[in-house]
Formats: C-alpha cells, sequence, structure tokens
C-alpha cells in the first residue's frame, strides 16, 4: 500500500490543518437532523477533504456510502441509500449511512440535464446525512450551493506538513534528516499527498532520508504529464517511470488516455499492436480497481502501462507534439448528448407510459421514422427543444428551423386568441380574418404521446 493510503487519517483529530472546518463537521454531524443541509467540503487536491469525511463518520459510528457525483449509476444508488430513514444500527453497528457525493462541480449544469437536478432533488428528500466534495465551488450550480452549506478547506502551511511527515518516517522506522522534511514540504505547495507521495518516493527502499536522496529526485519532483509520457516512449529506465508516475498529478485511468492519444508516434503497427495490448491490460486493473474499491491495483497497472508502452516504442520516443487525448474534447459533446438522450427517454416515457428499457430499446427506432417524416407535429406533441429535436432528424439546422417555427406559430395563435378575447369582450364581432377555432389535433381521451402514435 502505498504510504498516502496507509496513513490516511483515521480520526479527526488525525487530520492536520484546517480546525475551523473540522470543528464546524463535527458540530453538524453531532446536531445532524433531517432539516440540515448537506455540506460542501471543497478546496484543492490532497489536503484532506476526503479524508476528513471519512474520519468524521468513524468517529459518529456512521457507515459511509461513497458515490461519484458525475456517474451516470450515481442517481440511482442515491435514491436507494438516501430514501431509506431506517436510523436502527445496521448490520456493522453503524447508525447512520454518511452519503459522501465525491466530484460534485464535475456536473455540467445545463448540459447535464437530469445530473444536478436530481442531486438537488433527493438532497431535499434525503433521510441520511450528505456530504459532498467539490474542488472548485465556484463550478457548483447556484442551486447547488442554495441547497448545501460550504465547508472550505484550505492548503496546508509547509510548518504543518512537517510534523505528519516526521510521524511517518517514526512509523517507518526511517531515518530522515529535518532539512529533507521541511524541503519536502514546502515543495508540496500546501498538498499533503504530494509530501506523503514525494517522501515515499524519495525514501522507498531506504532506512534513512538525507539532502541528497531529494536532491536525486529534485529535478524530476513532481513531473509533469508531458515529461512522463515523453519518457515512457523514450523508454526510460523502470523505477523511474514508476517513480515519474507516482509524482504526476494524473490519475492512472488519465496516464493511460495520454499513452494511448500518443501511441500512433510509434514507429509501426508491430509496436502499435503491442502497445495496446499492454494497455488493455492495465485497463482490466484499472477496472478491478473501481470495482473493487481496492487501489493498491492502480500501481499494477501504472507499471503494466508504462513499462509495457516504454517497450513497444524501443526507445524510439515521440518526435511531434505530444498530444492530449483527443477523445476529451469528443466526451465533453458525447456527455452533452448522453444527457439529452436520457432526458428525452424519460419525458417520452412518461408521455407514453412505456417503460424507459422498453422504449429505448423497442421504439426509439419507430418514434424516429415518424417524427422524421413530420417533424413540427412532434415537436409540438412530444415539446421538443431542437436538441432533442437532431437525436431524431440528425440535422441541426433543420432541428433549429422546425423548433422556431411552431414557437412562432404557437406566439402568433396566442396573439390571435388575445386578440380575439378583447374584441369580444368589447361586445364587437370577431373580425372576418380570424380563422375559427382549430379542433385539437390530439384526441382528448388518450394520454399525450398515445394519440397520433398508436
Ligand atoms: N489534512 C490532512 N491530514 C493528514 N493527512 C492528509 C491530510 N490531507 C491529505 N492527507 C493525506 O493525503 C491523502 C489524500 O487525502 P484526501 O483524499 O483526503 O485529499 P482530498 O482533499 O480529498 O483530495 P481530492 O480532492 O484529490 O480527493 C490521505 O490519504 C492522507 O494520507
Amino acid at each position: 500500500m502505498d504510504w498516502a493510503e496507509k496513513y490516511r487519517p483515521q480520526h479527526l483529530s488525525d487530520i492536520v490543518g484546517n480546525s475551523s472546518a473540522i470543528r464546524q463537521m463535527y458540530e453538524w454531524a453531532r446536531d445532524w437532523s433531517r432539516e440540515k443541509k448537506p455540506l460542501v467540503l471543497y478546496g484543492k487536491p490532497g489536503i484532506g477533504k476526503t479524508s476528513s469525511a471519512y474520519a468524521l463518520a468513524n468517529d459518529m459510528n456512521w457507515e459511509v456510502v461513497e458515490l461519484n457525483a458525475s456517474d451516470q449509476r450515481t442517481k440511482s444508488a442515491l435514491e436507494r441509500v438516501a430514501g431509506s430513514g431506517s436510523t436502527t444500527a445496521s448490520l456493522s453497528g453503524a447508525s447512520r449511512k454518511l452519503i459522501l457525493l465525491d466530484e460534485a462541480d464535475n456536473l455540467h449544469g445545463q448540459a447535464d440535464r437530469g445530473g444536478a437536478k436530481a442531486i438537488i432533488e433527493i438532497i431535499a428528500e434525503s433521510k441520511q446525512p450528505m456530504i459532498l466534495i467539490a474542488n472548485d465551488y465556484y463550478a457548483l450550480s447556484k442551486e447547488l450551493k442554495a441547497a448545501t452549506e460550504p465547508v472550505q478547506f484550505r492548503a496546508l502551511q509547509a510548518r504543518s506538513i512537517v510534523p505528519r511527515l516526521r510521524h511517518i518516517c517514526a512509523a517507518e522506522n526511517l531515518a530522515c534528516d529535518p532539512a529533507a522534511l521541511d524541503e519536502i514540504a514546502n515543495r508540496a505547495s500546501g498538498d499533503m499527498r504530494a509530501a506523503v507521495n514525494m517522501l515515499y518516493a524519495a525514501a522507498i527502499g531506504k532506512d534513512s532520508l538525507t539532502m541528497d536522496d531529494l536532491q536525486t529526485s529534485a529535478k524530476d519532483e513532481r513531473s509533469t504529464i508531458f515529461e512522463l509520457i515523453g519518457e515512457a516512449f523514450k523508454g526510460r529506465r523502470d523505477a523511474d517511470l514508476i517513480r515519474m508516475a507516482l509524482e504526476v498529478e494524473d490519475t492512472p485511468d488519465t496516464i493511460a488516455q495520454w499513452l494511448e492519444g500518443n501511441i500512433d508516434q510509434m514507429p509501426d503497427l508491430a509496436s502499435q499492436a503491442k502497445g495496446y495490448a499492454y494497455l488493455s491490460r492495465a485497463d482490466e486493473y484499472i477496472g478491478r480497481t473501481y470495482r473493487r474499491q481496492y487501489y493498491t491495483l492502480w500501481r499494477y497497472a501504472s507499471a503494466v502501462m508504462l513499462l509495457g508502452i516504454a517497450d513497444a516504442a524501443g526507445g524510439h520516443g515521440i518526435h511531434s507534439r505530444i498530444m492530449p487525448p483527443a477523445r476529451w474534447q469528443k466526451m465533453a459533446s458525447s456527455r452533452k448528448q448522453k444527457a439529452i438522450r436520457a432526458g428525452l427517454t424519460r419525458k417520452l416515457s412518461e408521455m407514453m407510459h412505456i417503460p424507459e428499457n422498453l422504449l429505448r430499446e423497442e421504439f426509439f427506432t419507430a418514434i424516429s421514422l415518424l417524427v422524421e417524416a413530420d417533424p413540427a407535429a412532434y415537436v409540438r406533441e412530444f415539446q421538443l427543444d431542437a436538441d432533442e429535436l437532431v437525436l431524431f432528424v440528425h440535422d441541426k439546422a433543420l432541428a433549429t428551423k422546425v423548433v422556431k417555427g411552431v414557437a412562432k406559430e404557437e406566439k402568433d395563435k396566442a396573439k390571435k386568441a388575445s386578440r380575439k378575447e378583447k374584441t369580444l369582450k368589447k361586445g364587437q364581432k370577431p373580425r372576418d380574418d380570424d380563422p375559427p377555432d382549430e379542433p385539437d389535433e390530439v384526441r382528448q381521451d388518450l394520454p399525450p404521446g398515445q394519440a397520433t402514435l398508436f
């Protein structure tokens, strides 16, 4: 186990710094009732937000259910946990469940329809205490901010970091030069996880740590992802690659995406195929890490992908610019697409009383054909906006035109109706150019959506 994990604080009293945030969390938990708003712990990475939430739960004898806010599956999991009001002791003896929602700043406002909204709804209904975690408080939606109580975590002072490093050195029977610990604490820029990782990288396999040990890793201290990718393709020494992987701020799944994004720089197809094989093996470890929540496997993933790519590239290196993964740009738009599709399926399912799965699997193509044949009618019928209509007609310009046309039509209709009403009030006869009322297009005895479809 790496030291950042091994020395994760177990109790609130073990957390270094941020004493007012810790007090605020403790008082919130002590007095918790359903009226209390969930907390949002925010601040830069590696300063103890997640650890504090776990330590609080441990001190309160609460069970923790950790979910990722940006994960599509979170909503149903949340509904299950948050909706359960049981306060009796569970099998583990815990009295409550603390719902921990990581990456709360990773919901993309309007684009992530459903996501943020669903979470706010669940917050309002939750029968269990909730803590949200975010790096960037300002990225939270207005509604989410209003529904929660902020707790700011600040970067740690170097002088608070040193005693923790000293504690780890003692626990590991490592003789540490105080100057080396000061140096690590200063370089960490307030990030305790970075400090512990640096100590680990510099001290592993040794029984003492001096400034000289730091010097060797000083040049590469906090290597960037660019250096790591470049060095892997150049075939740098295994131990150096592993150390650099620990130093970069990116997790192995991100490193894998960077490696994949540059694999076409390899000299021939055979080496590329070899590279992909290693990446795919590493991906299995990454999958298992998340499924089992067993982060030690991350290290296997890093080793397999980096040493594997170094082997496959045969020291060839990268001779043009190191590119960020192309899929990142694609993902931003596909995430929006997914959210729109999910929202639309939900809406149609409610309107037509057809379960979402069945609608998606059996009816979507048929509905698409009907919508394509008469988009305006279905814009009215299903109240589609342009983003939703694109999913059926696959033509953005056409979708915008149709939706605008329908909106204009409805506006004109409303204007005429109000003109007619005014005229009638004044006791005049309606003007000849006012058309008679149109019959309703949808049969009233059927729910909306079913009238024209079935
Ligand atoms: N304030 C702290 N006191 C003691 N150890 C800490 C503290 N902050 C971080 N650590 C160490 O760093 C590791 C990571 O901390 P943690 O996961 O709590 O950070 P975080 O603020 O939640 O970061 P992220 O935003 O990346 O999730 C911990 O396991 C622990 O070893």
